[in-house]
Order: structure tokens, then C-alpha cells, then sequence
């Protein structure tokens, strides 16, 4: 399932980062706000069990968290949206997944993996800014459902229908957010209009 979460502050933020005289400090910026912007609409139906607590008035039957909420950031540049979301999530954990695409095939290659020990009863969140091909996104998922994760979200900032197509084929139960879909990608998989490498734009490796 696909939403594309549209909100005037994220298409404001989304801007300055496709334009490109931003330079890192302002991507990485609005990057993290715009994390921290969806996902309050990714979180919304996270289960919540009820707790018996007393407020300096009387007693009262609040509620919190069921699960415990695992952040899967695809490195490197899914990292840019771990601290927005921290921000609304402070208990998260972190799972690292570390993987880049080959510029000639266009598969990912898987770096680094690390999880946290409750992560098959966590909620899981995989975030990316960028969902080209979907090869990345989809192996990402392949990983977290081989290491017991049975909730999966993914978000990413900018999907091409491509990509889209391929992760809801790949992984039908898995609800993917987008702040943006765009048009295409181009010969070389990037996505267009998009944003350019995320990575090197966040990083200032290029
Ligand atoms: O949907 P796909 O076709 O797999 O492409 C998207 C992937 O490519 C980028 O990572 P990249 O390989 O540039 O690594 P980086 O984050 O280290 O720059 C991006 O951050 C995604 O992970
Ligand atoms: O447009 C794209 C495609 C893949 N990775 C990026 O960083 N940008
Ligand atoms: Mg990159």
C-alpha cells in the first residue's frame, strides 16, 4: 500500500532540497525536519495498550506504546532521517543496514548489517530518501524479514513508480510512505526530477 503523505510544509522543505544551489547544512536540514514531519502520519496506527496512571488529580487509564519501535535507516543516506524521527520517538532503537548500488548493474551491495536484540517484536520503520529501482528498499526488507521483523514500514522522500511498482510486488504487506512520487528514472536510475545522490548531497561527498 502506497500514501503519499502531502502536506504544504513538506512540499515547501522538499523544494529547497531538489533545488541545486541547497547546499549540505540546508539538504541535511530539511531533510531531518521532513522526517520528523511524516512520521507523524507514518506512526498513526501504531498499536497502544492501555496503563493505569494518577494524575495529580485523580486516577486515571491512559495510554502508550505496545511495541517497541525499531528505526532501520539504509545507509549511508537514510541516515539524514534518523535524528528528525528520534526527535518524536525518543525510546527508538536503531538497526543499521549499510548497502550501495553498483553504478553499472544497479543491484545493492550490503556493507554492514546490526540489530538491536527485540527487533522481531519491534515496529519496524526502514527509511531511505531515495526509491529508484527499489533494489535497495527491497533487499532491505528481505534483511529485516530474515532477521524475524513481522511490522514493516518503509519511508522514503521521493519514490519513482518504478520503484514503487517493484516494493509492492516484492512486498505486498509492507505500507511504503513517500513525501513526493515522481516521474521517471533516467538511463543511469536516478530519479528525475528527484534531488540528485542524496548521499553526496548530505555528506558533501561530491
Ligand atoms: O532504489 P535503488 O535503485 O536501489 O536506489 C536507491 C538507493 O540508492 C541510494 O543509495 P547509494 O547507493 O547512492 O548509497 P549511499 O546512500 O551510500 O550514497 C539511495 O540512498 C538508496 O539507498
Ligand atoms: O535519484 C537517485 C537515485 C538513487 N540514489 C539517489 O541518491 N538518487
Ligand atoms: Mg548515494
Amino acid at each position: 500500500m502506497l500514501t503519499v503523505i502531502d502536506h504544504p510544509l513538506i512540499r515547501h522543505k522538499l523544494t529547497i532540497m531538489r533545488n541545486k544551489d541547497t547546499g549540505t547544512k540546508d539538504f541535511r536540514q530539511n531533510l531531518d525536519e521532513i522526517g520528523g514531519l511524516m512520521v507523524y502520519e507514518v506512526t498513526r496506527d501504531l498499536p497502544t495498550r492501555d496503563i493505569q496512571i494518577e494524575t495529580p488529580m485523580a486516577p486515571y487509564v491512559g495510554q502508550e506504546l505496545a511495541k517497541k519501535v525499531v528505526i532501520m535507516p539504509i545507509l549511508r543516506a537514510g541516515l539524514g532521517m534518523v535524528s528528525g524521527i528520534m526527535d518524536l520517538i525518543p525510546t527508538a532503537q536503531v538497526a543499521h543496514i549499510g548497502m550501495f548500488r553498483n553504478e553499472e548493474t544497479l543491484k545493492p551491495q550490503v556493507y554492514f548489517e546490526k540489530y538491536p536484540k527485540d527487533f522481531p517484536e519491534a515496529e519496524v520503520i526502514i527509511v531511505d530518501p531515495m526509491l529508484a529501482t527499489g533494489g535497495s528498499s527491497i533487499a532491505a526488507i528481505d534483511m529485516a524479514k530474515a532477521h524475524g521483523a513481522q511490522s514493516i514500514r518503509l519511508v522514503c522522500l521521493v519514490g519513482a513508480p518504478e520503484g514503487v511498482n517493484a516494493v509492492e510486488k516484492a512486498h505486498p504487506d509492507v505500507h511504503l510512505y513517500l513525501a513526493a512520487l515522481d516521474e521517471r528514472l533516467n538511463e543511469h536510475g536516478y530519479i528525475i526530477p528527484g534531488l540528485g545522490d542524496a548521499g553526496d548531497r548530505i555528506f558533501g561527498t561530491k
